[in-house]
């Protein structure tokens, strides 16, 4: 049995670089052994100050590097899908950012290839689900104490996006985290998305549409709707308010310290979802390793990296046609039960 995960990192930018840091300060049972960018001056300085790491230009080289027995992919999602079914051959544990690919059929072959080995080894990383709050939320609803959950108000709101951040991408970069909390809080998949596009901010970027009114519905009849707002400026906020019969659970509004001083009172908003879900990705990344370690996944497998694939299709067809789109999904196979 592995004593410690030889993780290579694929991709060294913003997401990847902060599990470089992760992995390598707060992690425990996984060392980063190698990291691939395309950008190899960023995987280099990627991997300063880590000790017996090495900085590589192709995945399929850290692949087929001798020290290396699992992979964390934070690659720009089209090229997800190549990476995993090189990891799945090799057998090893895989931690894949969202999304798995950026399409349903795709990630259907992933999810069949997985499910054909019969193990799982790939944990999708929709670290919302290792928040606290979400946690809280999502027990209540199996306690049952506050009834029936009905309805789901989320709200997600970016500052700004990055230049080349489409009209799509508010669907499958964004709304993608709500998809898997929806169907994290209320354990069934969605049945159907809507997306309205109503009064647009001054603030988007040409083509993109910003906010969107996305609304959706699963499989006992919960009703969710989400704000996504990527240009709001003010900071980065991810909120969700839950109704259930008993009772009403709001998660994720602004916490910590509320401060009174120098004549004004308040507190601070996270600038970015690092801060904002920074222990999230650690508790995440924690529970792969020790999984991993076990020869399981400690988190959301590829079926849901597939079921979301297939509400991000869902909803990309809905924004542009406004109308209510059916979720359709392949046989879920026993694997994943
Ligand atoms: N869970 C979460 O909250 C978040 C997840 N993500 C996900 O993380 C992934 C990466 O996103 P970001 O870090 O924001 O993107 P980024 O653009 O900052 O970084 C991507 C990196 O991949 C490198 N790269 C591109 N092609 C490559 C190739 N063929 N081989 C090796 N490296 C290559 C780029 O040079 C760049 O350094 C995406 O899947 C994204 O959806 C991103 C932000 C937050
Ligand atoms: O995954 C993420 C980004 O890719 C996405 O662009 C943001 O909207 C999300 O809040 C963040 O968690």
């Amino acid at each position: 049995m592995t004593e410690k995960l030889r993780v290579a990192v694929i991709g060294a930018g913003r997401m990847g670089a902060d599990h470089i840091a992760r992995l390598h300060h707060r992690i425990s049972g996984a060392e980063v052994a190698a990291v691939v960018d395309i950008d190899v001056a960023r995987a280099e300085a990627a991997i300063k100050g880590i000790p017996g790491a090495v900085a590589l230009a192709s995945a399929e080289e850290a692949l087929d590097n001798g020290d290396v027995n699992a992979v964390l992919i934070a690659t720009p999602g089209f090229l997800h899908e190549d990476i995993l079914f090189k990891a799945l051959e090799r057998d090893i544990p895989i931690l894949c950012e969202k999304p798995l690919t950026p399409d349903a059929a795709s990630a259907l072959k992933v999810v069949e290839a997985e499910a054909k080995s019969g193990r799982k080894r790939i944990q999708v990383g929709f670290m919302r689900r290792f928040d606290a709050e979400y946690a809280a939320l999502r027990g209540i609803v199996t306690e049952g104490r506050l009834g029936e959950l009905l309805v789901l108000h989320h709200q997600h709101r970016n500052p700004d996006t990055p230049a080349g951040f489409t009209n799509e991408m508010l669907i499958n970069d964004s709304v993608v985290h709500e998809f898997d909390a929806i169907r994290f809080f209320t354990g069934e998949e969605i049945t159907s998305v809507q997306v309205r596009l109503g009064k647009p901010t001054r603030n988007a970027p040409e083509g993109q549409h910003d906010p969107q009114h996305v609304l959706l519905e699963t499989e006992s009849g919960v009703l969710a709707d989400v704000e996504i707002y990527v240009n709001a400026k003010f900071g980065y906020e991810v909120a969700t308010q839950a109704s259930f019969e008993d009772g009403i659970v709001n998660i994720g509004n602004d916490g910590g310290p509320y401060v009174r001083t120098q004549g004004r009172w308040g507190g601070r908003i996270t600038p970015g979802f690092e801060e904002r879900f920074g222990t999230a990705y650690d508790v995440e990344v924690q529970a792969w390793a020790d999984a991993a370690l076990r020869g399981e996944i400690g988190g959301p497998s590829a079926w849901d990296g597939y079921a979301t694939a297939a509400c991000c299709e869902a909803g990309v067809e809905a924004q542009r046609t406004g109308a209510k789109t059916a979720v359709v999904l392949a046989p879920k196979p026993g694997l994943y039960n």
